[in-house]
């Protein structure tokens, strides 16, 4: 108890330094203005009360009207400053959130959190709980405000006779079942994340302008619906269950707490009955007692909504300790300047997490300095998966990956990452500025139009910049306006530019990025890539990796690696191969043989 209680304080304290940060100003006149709020109108009411006495006691008035002015004063003056800040508090406190999330999503080396169920589905919690989080402050002030008001309240009832402090004991019973019915609430939320989490995934497969051609060709809405309402049932069914059930214990205590009221004012009618209460006391008692009341759902409302709040603060807190514990992983060493021999993978293996499989299996496999290495194999013989390793996504299972005989877990892999450049088949096709989603690929030289058209040549793009209407400035993508529609080949292209735009990297992973490339272009391309890559490669010592299916565009790279099964089958140059007459023999006659007959 006494730790949850710890943890619910340390998770408020990173809410309020969270919104600190973000407003310092705005938050302190927010949480302010919520106090003035909630305290001017039992203030009123004890006024109005000490009016009504004054009045019939023919005493002076001023003091209480003094009284009513100044908690008029406080609710307007907290309404209006409440107004003036609120949101623009909670956009900044959004802004804020949204950067931290982004520099810790982005600063974890790995990509477990995505594949691994129960990661991913605290990543997507996070992701959609982050939008209320903005709202954590004004709960905060909310809650704090119905404290401070309650306790006015509280004050003032026992100053008309002690027994009035039963009142919010029943007060207590409701807070209790409105807590009862928060905590199985966030339960019952946490249980169906699952279920919300595919449902959400499907919700943007359908809205997504690019697959609604598959969706009609195949037919897939009456499934995919029917599919969505049974998502909608296995997330919605337990969470209303938990709704109703909350809806009578809170309606149980409200009961116990109404009876209390009625209770009280016939005590306070009694004690006016014996003189021992004033005509302003029964007022008082008639008036504070349904505010009583409001307070309670406020602070039920704040509790639950904190409860919220403070659940979210959790698991951002997970969060930034999963990326500091990622980040202690990290290696130190930093990359070498120049590959002197090369990478060497010795004893390899590797499953991805949560899985027993092994996608690779005791790989050796030397990858000498300067050399263009082509992958080639099956689907899922696990070309992807090497490439994965090489770019520090994961770790192996087993064995290492030494580069120039230092291992690689023992590199920064964020420098090491600056030192490589990439191209992978599920590229992104960034709506920017043609400029901006080529310059992308090198963030410290975007604005440099030289290294941008440098790059646009390297990847044979100069045609599909020049049909655009700016040329480089152009925007693309359909969704905008003024965008320009791209073909898959032509966001290739443009991907594939962003790939070269690093000056000279260690390691060139081009994983199929010319799929959507026709053959003899993808052939021509490779050549270049090939003959561009040894130029850099004299001094670098840069190793360049190009992942394909069409043997034919690979014949020229020095060092062609044959996967079947997550193991290396066969390595050699194309000569080498198939003049060995193995695996690599048959499958390059196989397709020489194809296109021949085309
Ligand atoms: N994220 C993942 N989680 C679990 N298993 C995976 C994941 N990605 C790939 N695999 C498995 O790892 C194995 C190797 O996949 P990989 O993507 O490396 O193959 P590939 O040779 O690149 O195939 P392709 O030519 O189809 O791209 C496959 O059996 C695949 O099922």
């Amino acid at each position: 108890m006494v730790a949850h209680v710890i943890d619910r304080l340390r998770s408020t304290a990173i809410l309020l330094g969270l919104t600190f940060r973000a407003a310092p100003l705005l938050t302190l006149v927010e949480l302010l203005a919520a106090v003035a709020i909630a305290v001017s109108v039992p203030l009123q009411t004890y006024a109005v009360a000490n009016l009504i006495d004054a009045i019939s006691h023919a005493a002076p008035v001023t003091g209480s009207i003094a009284a009513l002015v100044a908690g008029l004063a406080a609710m307007f003056g907290g309404l209006i400053a409440s107004g003036a800040v609120q949101a623009s508090m909670e956009d900044r406190l959004e802004g804020e959130l949204d950067r931290e999330l982004l520099t810790l999503t982005t600063g974890i080396p790995g990509t477990a959190h995505h594949e691994q169920p129960e990661l991913a589905d605290r990543m997507a919690e996070i992701r959609e709980q982050s939008r209320e989080l903005k709202y954590g402050t004004t709960s905060l002030g909310r809650a704090a405000a119905v404290f401070a008001g309650a306790g006015a309240v509280l004050v003032m009832l026992v100053a008309v006779h002690p027994l009035l402090w039963l009142l919010p004991i029943l007060a207590v019973v409701r807070l209790w079942t409105a807590g009862l019915a928060g905590a199985a609430t966030a339960r019952a939320v946490a249980a169906t994340m699952p279920a919300h989490r595919l449902l959400d995934r499907l919700s943007r497969l359908v809205r997504e302008p690019r697959h609604g051609i598959e969706l009609r060709t195949f037919g897939m809405s009456t499934m995919l619906s029917a599919r969505m309402v049974e998502l909608h049932r296995e997330r919605d069914e337990p969470r209303w269950s938990v709704a109703r059930r909350s809806a009578v214990v809170e309606a149980a205590g409200r009961v116990v707490f109404i009876v209390g009221y009625g209770l009280a004012i016939g005590f306070v009618i009694r004690l006016v009955a014996e003189g021992r209460a004033s005509a302003g006391d029964i007022a008082l008692v008639v008036l504070l007692v349904p505010q009583l009341d409001q307070a309670t759902s406020g602070i039920a409302d704040g509790l639950r909504q904190l409860t919220h709040v403070l659940a979210t603060v959790a698991n951002l807190r997970w969060l930034r300790g999963y990326a500091a514990r990622a980040g202690e992983r990290l290696g130190r060493s930093a990359p070498p300047n120049r590959l002197r021999d090369g990478i060497e993978i010795s004893g390899l293996s590797f499953a991805y997490p949560g899985t027993d499989a092994l996608a690779l299996r005791e790989v050796d496999l030397t990858l000498p300095a300067g050399a263009t290495v082509a992958f080639v194999g099956d689907n899922g013989a696990g070309k992807s998966t090497l490439v994965s390793l090489l770019a520090g996504f994961h770790q192996p299972t087993a064995g290492r990956i030494l580069v120039d005989g230092t291992p690689l877990a023992d590199i920064d892999v964020n420098r090491w990452r600056r030192r490589l450049s990439a191209g992978f088949q599920d590229f992104v096709d960034y709506e920017f500025t043609a400029g901006e989603a080529i310059g992308l690929g090198d963030p410290t030289r975007m604005s440099d139009v030289d290294a941008v058209e440098h790059a646009v040549a390297r990847a044979d793009a100069a045609t599909v910049v020049s049909r655009l209407p700016d040329g480089l400035d152009s925007q693309l993508g359909t969704r905008f306006s003024t965008g320009v529609g791209l073909s898959g080949g032509q966001w290739q292209r443009i991907a594939l530019a962003r790939s070269f735009m690093r000056p000279a990297p260690l390691l060139l992973l081009l994983d199929e990025p010319t799929a959507a490339i026709d053959p003899q272009s993808e052939h021509e391309l490779f050549d270049r890539i090939a003959a561009a890559s040894s130029v850099t490669a004299r001094r670098t010592g840069g190793i360049t990796i190009l992942v394909s299916h069409r043997f034919s565009t690979v014949r020229m790279a020095d060092l062609i690696v044959v996967f079947r099964d997550g193991a290396v089958a066969e390595t050699g140059t194309h000569r080498q191969l198939t003049d060995a007459g193995g695996y690599y023999a048959q499958l390059f006659a196989l397709q020489a043989k194809a296109y021949r007959a085309d």
